[in-house]
């Protein structure tokens, strides 16, 4: 595994940074689009292990997926009848959560796998729902199978979603295909990320599905078609979140282009967190622009809807000044990695002081020395140790290439955005 030398600046970083397709519109719009009623074409995705691993796991399913030969983010997808199949997962929560109910309408078995680490994040929910919607499956987590029939019964089913909003999102998106379609009643602690659940509703409503929210946490999908949609896909704002927080600690200014006028990425709230710790934030011309100040302040706030951001929220707060506490976030014991202990472990190797909660992390900024910042797979703690880097010499970082999950680029983005092409 190589180990990256995560460069350091005693200069502001100043540039502009122009950020792929967004992971979760992507992945949400290759699913609609294989289910709908014609063919499509997804323009501005992602290509990423995350991404990859979709669009081969439909390809698999018998779905016809054709990338543009001139650029490899336009993709067209032609939906066809579906058969039994080899899904990889990866370490994928979408995949992992928004194909299985797809597998209900192929014909034949579909094996699911993933990767060692993607074994242990929470899955029985989703396939126990299957189960009470009318599909036959084997097993409670990878490796498990989905024995398709073509067809499903559908109906109501009540789930504890507190582990995961993908639970959710993954019964919404194929439910118009059930013939009873599907009603989701969530039972049990908070449902986490629930702006993911938000832009589920929306994509389905684009493609021309009756959603409904009969109550806080019941969501209604009606059998009916999916409409082919032409999807353009907005820039990734919980990746861009690394990069404007390089221009927040560092005192330096970074502008991303195409940042949208309404979204439904809960990544944008980036921008609100990077203000209230001190940093001036200037919308212009569709493109975005944070200025760090002299020094960043500590921040205490709950991320129950944003814990994708809390890598890279807990960098800023251990760079900060003053003590921050992050909470609502217990659910990010099974996201990649456990990240409240990934990120306490590594924050504290470095010197600094960051202890775990029972749904959070509390963060003391400490003079931090450089050591090994390890990834465990995660491609936002391998961002998270490229921006403490920034500000502490000597910082290394075991496995960037996990960044390929969402961001293969990051290290030539990153060194570009330094000046360090
Ligand atoms: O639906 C999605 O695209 C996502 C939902 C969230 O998952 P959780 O609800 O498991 O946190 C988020 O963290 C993940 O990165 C993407
Ligand atoms: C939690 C994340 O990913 P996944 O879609 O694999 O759950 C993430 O990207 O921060």
């Amino acid at each position: 595994m190589s180990i990256w030398s995560a460069p350091n600046v005693t200069s502001p970083v100043v540039a502009t940074v122009d950020l792929p397709g967004s992971k979760s519109i992507t992945n949400r719009a290759f699913i609609l689009a294989a289910l709908a009623d014609g063919p499509s074409t997804v323009r501005g995705a992602l290509r990423s292990r995350d991404t990859n691993l979709m669009l081969n796991g439909l390809t698999g399913l018998g779905i016809g997926i054709r990338v543009d030969p001139a650029d490899a983010t336009t993709i067209a997808v032609d939906p066809a009848p579906m058969h039994g199949a080899d899904v990889y997962c990866g370490l994928a929560g979408t995949v992992m959560r928004f194909l299985p109910p797809v597998a209900a309408f192929a014909d034949g078995v579909v094996g699911f796998d993933g990767d060692e680490q993607a074994r242990t994040r929470p899955l029985s929910t989703i396939l126990d729902a299957l189960r009470g919607l009318g599909v036959v499956v084997d097993g409670d987590r990878l490796p498990f199978a989905v024995k398709g029939t073509g067809s499903a019964r559908g109906g109501e089913v009540t789930i504890d979603a507190s582990a995961s909003s993908q639970f959710v999102s993954g019964l919404l998106l194929s439910a118009a295909r059930f013939d009873d379609g599907v009603t989701v009643r969530h039972v049990g602690a908070p449902v986490p990320s629930t702006p993911h659940i938000d832009m589920t509703l929306d994509m389905l409503t684009t493609a021309g599905v009756a959603v409904g929210r009969p109550g806080s946490n019941v969501w209604q999908v009606a059998p009916g078609p999916i409409h082919a949609v032409d999807w353009d896909i907005e820039p990734d704002l919980s990746n861009a979140a690394a990069f404007l927080a390089a221009g927040a600690v560092t005192g330096g200014a970074i502008t991303v282009p195409r940042w949208p006028a309404a979204t439904t990425q809960p990544g944008a709230q980036i921008v609100d967190i990077l203000a209230e710790m001190g940093c001036a934030v200037e919308p212009t011309d569709g493109s975005l622009t944070v200025r760090g100040p002299e020094k960043l302040t500590g921040i205490s706030i709950d991320l129950r809807e944003i814990g994708e951001l809390t890598p890279t929220v807990a960098a800023l707060c251990a760079l900060a000044d003053g003590e921050s506490v992050l909470s609502g976030i217990a659910h990010l014991r099974g996201h990649e990695t456990d990240r409240l202990a990934a990120l306490s472990t590594e924050i504290n190797r470095l010197g600094g002081d960051c202890t775990e909660t029972e749904d959070g992390l509390r963060i003391v900024p400490r003079p931090m020395h450089g050591a090994l910042w390890r990834s465990y797979a995660d491609h936002r703690m391998a961002t998270a140790g490229a921006l403490i880097g920034l500000a502490v010499q000597g910082l290394t970082v075991d496995d960037v290439q996990t960044t390929a999950k969402t961001l293969p680029d990051f290290v030539s983005m990153w060194q570009k955005m330094i000046g360090h092409p």
